[in-house]
């Protein structure tokens, strides 16, 4: 049997609910999947680090009080030693889900590129490492014969990274278009429902929808994210965030979404990337208001669309979970289904010189 030993990096909610996933439920993994899974070391910036070779007991640190930290466990620290901890831990994978940093991707970028340098696999969730350096990384982990994980940076848990890359060869994709971020869906579900902009996105955070700042929701930059990963990897661009035009919801009033819905519309924060006759790529996001019989009209909370637009298949569309803990855990979980399913072939590709 084979079995992973993971290191994860932040433990908010998206690492939080992957620990309860193999608490709660890691014996009908295993034998569902065919690998055990067991975390090995723990760092967050409250709580600091842990390292226990062993595995470390899920249920004790799941159920700390707030306010505690890692200091009182065997091989605990109340320090968050991120870059020791993930050079030096057994660990097999690291999972990064610390936030994003839309401007510069850090620290999330050194914490990928450690672990990669250290012949780890690396998972992520967290969006600045793959829009902003996904390139190097990639070449990273190629170099040290390990995988670069990241379904859950667009569409968290809804896998459309590995669709596009896996299921559409042979056709060529024109452009990509969608409902990328689920808090903003949410706040203006809610707005449309008579809340205030501060309630709707109070509400998000409680779900565990939002941004640490839910600005990079509200004012488009997490959309740009997303946008910048779907254009290089899915449409092979070589875009950074400046190229992606961007406006947000603070440019559509209270009055414009009650007006909206007179008319039967309905505003929608869209991220598109098309490729142009003379092959540059062209990206946007912005609001838009939508007729109800368009088909992004009806997507709501915090569920997310895509829409690629193919030669030979016309528009092919992929609606799911745009957001969420466990949701967002599931799209790890899926990278370690991912690495486990290609270990024969980078088994093979480091040895072949
Ligand atoms: N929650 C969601 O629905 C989704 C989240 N993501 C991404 O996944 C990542 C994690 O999301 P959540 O768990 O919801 O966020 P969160 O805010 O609940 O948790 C992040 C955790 O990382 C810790 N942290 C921050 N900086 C750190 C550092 N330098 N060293 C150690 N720990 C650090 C924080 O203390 C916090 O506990 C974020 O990058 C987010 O953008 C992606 C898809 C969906
Ligand atoms: N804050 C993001 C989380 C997923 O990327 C969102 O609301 O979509």
């Amino acid at each position: 049997m084979d079995r992973y030993d993971l290191a994860l990096i932040g433990f908010g909610g998206v690492n939080r609910a992957l620990a309860e996933l193999i608490d709660e439920r890691g014996a009908a993994l295993t034998s569902e999947l065919g690998f055990e899974l067991r975390v090995v070391a723990i760092t967050d910036l409250r709580l600091g680090s842990l390292m226990q070779a062993d595995g470390i007991d899920l249920s004790a640190v799941l159920a700390l009080e707030p306010g505690a930290n890692f200091a009182p466990f065997a091989g605990g620290d109340p320090e968050p030693r991120n870059e020791y901890v993930i050079r030096n831990t057994t660990a097999d994978i690291v999972v990064e889900a610390t936030f994003t940093n839309p401007v510069d991707g850090e620290p999330a970028i050194s914490h990928v590129r450690w672990a990669l340098e250290s012949g780890k696999h690396v998972t992520t969730t967290n969006k600045g490492p793959v829009a902003l350096a996904g390139a190097e990384l990639r070449a990273l982990a190629a170099d040290h014969g390990v995988r670069f994980e990241h379904e859950g940076a667009v569409l968290s848990g809804t896998p459309i990274l590995r669709l596009a890359e896996r299921m559409f060869s042979g056709l060529r994709i024109r452009g990509v278009q969608g409902i990328l971020n689920g808090t903003s869906n949410y706040v203006l579900g809610r707005m449309e429902a008579g809340l205030s902009l501060p309630d709707a996105v109070a509400e998000a955070q409680e779900l565990g929808y939002a941004e640490a700042d839910p600005t990079a929701d509200l004012e488009g930059s997490d959309v740009q994210l997303k946008v910048v990963i779907l254009a290089n990897e899915v449409l092979g661009a070589d875009l950074t965030t400046a190229d992606v035009s961007r406006r947000g919801l603070s440019t559509v009033s209270a009055a414009e979404i009650a007006e909206a819905q007179r008319q039967g519309r309905r505003w929608k924060l869209i991220g598109d990337a098309h490729r142009n006759d003379d092959g540059s790529v062209t990206a946007s996001v912005a609001p838009v208001a939508l007729p109800l019989d368009h088909p992004l009209a009806g997507v709501s909370g915090a569920t997310n669309a895509v829409a690629f637009d193919t030669d030979l298949l016309g528009t092919v569309a992929v609606s799911g979970p745009g957001a969420g803990r466990v949701e967002t855990a599931y799209a790890l979980l899926s990278d370690v289904i991912a690495i486990h399913a290609g270990r024969g072939a980078l088994i093979g590709a480091a040895t072949d010189v």
